[in-house]
């Protein structure tokens, strides 16, 4: 039961890369039902001891330790970070998104944990000061720090990353009636293992092909050319090496694609996929196809999404 002073905050989920754009490009999405998919971090109150109880759909994912949980690490990087001791809360986790699945699932925690123990204590924090509070603790899970899934996840909509940039990084514009579906197989993929396949060292000509589409890609997206921005979405640096990790990647892109589907790419570091269609009517018949050809279990998810123009956010209590 909540008491009068629970505060509830929210973050959504994310796909890092967009197939395009590794580590520098990143979307929120939500449902078009107008569900919540992410998750959420209730303040019950303080008490002596940081406690945390947890919940949700995807709850049996988590480790089974809570001081291995990041919402725990989350409030003493917090405290660390602000130099002097907080008040010990009592702290929920709704977890609604599968661990280890390519949906942002470590960064929305800990874009939720960040933003709601700023917003609790006040707002000691600018806002990129927390977002790179938030891009060290996914580095700490993931072993490198990238912005594609925090940056989103915290702001919402489609963010571009700009390395050496104050800004850290800024909102691309979107086609509205795009939807993406997302499919989770229900298999766990560590973003860590599927970093580890990555290569140490891009040739010149990918390098020009990596920079090159990422261009293209921006660039039609500000030109409102929804076919040469489709078109641009491919992956010049980590399908290749995470092909061997997701064989039946190729395979349902060809199949999709022959229905008329604008993209199928790996979300984030996959396994989960995402469908980029054209209207809602394309974004349910994929959605059905991937159900059937990609689910593997009950832990599956598939959902039709929109981008998410809001990302981390109180909820009314
Ligand atoms: N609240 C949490 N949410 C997600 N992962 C968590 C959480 N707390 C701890 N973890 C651990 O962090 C790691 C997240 O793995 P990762 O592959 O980065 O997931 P994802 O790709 O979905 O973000 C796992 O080892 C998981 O046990
Ligand atoms: N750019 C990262 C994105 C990882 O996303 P996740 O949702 O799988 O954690 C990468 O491709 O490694």
């Amino acid at each position: 039961m909540q008491s009068h002073s629970t505060k509830r905050y929210y973050a959504p989920a994310s796909t890092g890369n967009l197939s395009v754009g590794f580590d520098l490009l990143g979307a929120a999405f939500e449902p078009v039902d107008g569900s919540l998919l992410g998750d959420e971090l209730l303040i019950l109150g303080e008490a002596a001891e940081l406690s945390l109880q947890l919940s949700g759909r995807y709850v049996h994912q988590l480790p089974a330790a809570t001081e291995d949980n990041l919402v725990f690490k989350a409030f003493y990087a917090f405290e660390q970070a602000l130099g002097k001791p907080l008040p010990r809360l009592r702290l929920q986790l709704n977890k609604q998104l599968p661990v280890g699945s390519g949906l942002g699932s470590s960064a929305c925690s800990i874009v939720v944990a960040f933003y709601a123990f700023n917003d609790y204590f006040g707002q000691p924090f600018s806002q990129s000061e927390l977002l790179q509070l938030m891009a060290v603790a996914e580095g700490g899970v993931s072993g490198s720090v990238h912005y594609d899934n925090v940056a989103p996840s915290y702001y919402g909509g489609l963010q571009l990353m700009l390395p050496d940039s104050a800004q850290i990084c800024r909102s691309l514009p979107w086609f509205e009636h795009w939807r993406v579906v997302l499919c989770y197989p229900g298999t766990v993929l560590s973003t860590k293992a599927a970093r580890a396949v990555l290569p140490q060292q891009l040739s010149l000509t990918d390098s020009i092909a990596f920079a090159g589409m990422l261009s293209r890609f921006v660039s039609a997206l500000y030109a409102g050319d929804e076919q040469d921005a489709a078109a641009a979405l491919q992956d010049r640096v980590a399908e290749p090496a995470r092909q061997s990790l997701m064989p039946e990647l190729l395979p349902l892109r060809t199949a999709l694609s022959e229905q008329g589907v604008l993209h199928l790419g790996i979300s984030g570091a996959g396994p989960t996929v995402f469908a980029l269609c054209r209207d809602d009517a394309q974004a349910a018949t994929t959605a059905a196809y991937l159900n059937t050809h990609y689910a593997k279990n009950q832990d599956a998810l598939t959902a039709i999404c929109r981008l998410a123009p809001q990302g981390a956010r109180a909820l009314a209590e």
